[in-house]
């Protein structure tokens, strides 16, 4: 029997969807797909990736043909390069060739990497079709919720994409348990964030309960996903295409993305780069007049095992370069989300570009801050 945790909502009006939270809940697939009326009578495409498939992908299929559907199974190679257009285009092809039409519902099975690709091509393919998430990393708690989905240019991540939202987030926290340790720590940057911007309280709560997130304990990490997805499901209730009060949710991305791409995709880690970006965010707002700010926030990220520095020999002005390409970028102004205090923050586009180059050269090769 599946045991759901938790079911929250993501209030979109006549797009609203559930995200449920659960154990066990692939073997019973179909019966989530069934209440979020997606229809049997069009082929499903299940896109996992070379690490989920042999792991999960049989169940889900299983469950799904049992109750009649009908799938078909796409299996790209793991990790961030296959956010790419080369990617995206074999996606397409298989979608073609395998008959999906505008009644086919389109399965992201994996962490971020699958649920931004295949989101991508469920919202593109024949101008957009349904797809459901089914998350199987911790970072996916975010990645899996409100409708972001888009594949990387070599220039700058996520430049190719679109708004589309899931009919369903189907949480198995059961995949959890096959996580490397460092894909671990990568997941839970993206939930501290949610405290950081949010929920002081929250933020303190996954520095205390550091070491039994990091040991996956079942209670603290049903407790950190749903923290975790409500305040994002919240946000993105309010503001759906970033217009304004989602941009908060890109606390520590506007370095985090340029580290990716300078460094070359996959180098560091999604969670990896947003930490050392919170980390920045962090000396942005002790700048700003907040004191002991940055301390705090290393403490946290650090109790998650969470890098803080820049290495080194990474070019600086490749940083700044790149964060000129960020989405938020507006009328030649760079936008920092600049802590006010732990669990508050503000939208700046009045950081000046010197104060960012300090910020760079200070985090890099150092340990601590005074
Ligand atoms: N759309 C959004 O709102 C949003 C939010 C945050 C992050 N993202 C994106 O998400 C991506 C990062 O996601 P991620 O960290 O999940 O990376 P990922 O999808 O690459 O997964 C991490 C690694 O773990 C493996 N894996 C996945 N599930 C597993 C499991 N249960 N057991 C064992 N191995 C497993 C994968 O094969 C991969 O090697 C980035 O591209 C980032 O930009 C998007
Ligand atoms: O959902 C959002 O909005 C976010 O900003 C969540 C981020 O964690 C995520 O990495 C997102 O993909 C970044 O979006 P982008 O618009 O900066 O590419
Ligand atoms: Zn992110």
């Amino acid at each position: 029997m599946a045991a759901t945790l938790k079911t929250l909502t993501v209030e979109l009006g006549e797009r609203s969807y559930p995200i449920v939270i659960g154990e066990n809940l692939l073997a019973n697939a179909a019966a989530y797909l069934r209440k979020a009326s997606v229809p049997d009578k069009s082929p499903l495409m299940i896109v996992s990736d070379e690490n989920t498939a042999p792991l999960y992908l049989q169940q889900l299929e299983t469950s799904l043909k049992n109750d009649g559907y009908r799938t078909v199974s796409a299996v790209v190679p793991a990790g961030e390069q296959s956010k790419s257009l080369d990617v995206y285009n074999d996606l397409i092809t298989q979608a073609i060739e395998a008959g999906l039409d505008r009644s086919s519902t389109i399965l992201a099975l994996g962490g971020g990497v699958v649920g931004d690709l295949a989101g991508f091509v469920a919202g593109t393919y024949m101008r957009g079709i349904r797809f459901v998430q089914v998350p199987t990393t911790i970072l996916a708690h975010d990645s899996s919720v409100g409708g972001k989905v888009a594949v990387n240019h070599p220039l700058a991540k996520n430049m190719i994409g679109v708004f589309h939202q899931p009919e369903l987030v189907l949480y198995d926290v059961d995949t959890l348990k096959s996580l490397p340790p460092r894909e671990v720590r990568a997941g839970l940057s993206e939930m501290v964030k949610h405290g950081l911007i949010w929920d002081k309280e929250f933020a303190y709560w996954c520095r205390d309960n550091a070491e039994h997130l990091l040991a996956l304990d079942a209670a603290a990490l049903a407790h950190g996903l749903e923290k975790g997805c409500g305040i994002k499901a919240q946000i993105v209730s309010r503001d759906e295409r970033e217009n304004d009060l989602r941009a908060i949710l890109n606390l520590g991305h506007t370095l985090g993305h340029a580290i990716e791409a300078v460094a070359g995709y996959g180098q560091f880690l999604h969670g990896e780069a947003i930490s050392v970006g919170m980390a920045a965010a962090a000396l942005l707002g002790e700048e700003r007049g907040v004191a002991g700010l940055y301390a705090e926030t290393v403490s946290m990220l650090k109790a998650l095992e969470l890098p803080v520095t820049l290495p080194e020999d990474i070019d600086s002005e490749a940083l700044m370069t790149a964060m000129q390409r960020d989405k938020k970028f507006r009328e030649g102004k760079m936008v920092f989300i600049v802590p006010l205090g732990i669990g508050s923050v503000e939208i700046a586009n009045d950081v000046d570009a010197d104060t960012v180059r300090t910020i760079i050269e200070r985090l890099k090769g150092r340990e601590e801050q005074s």
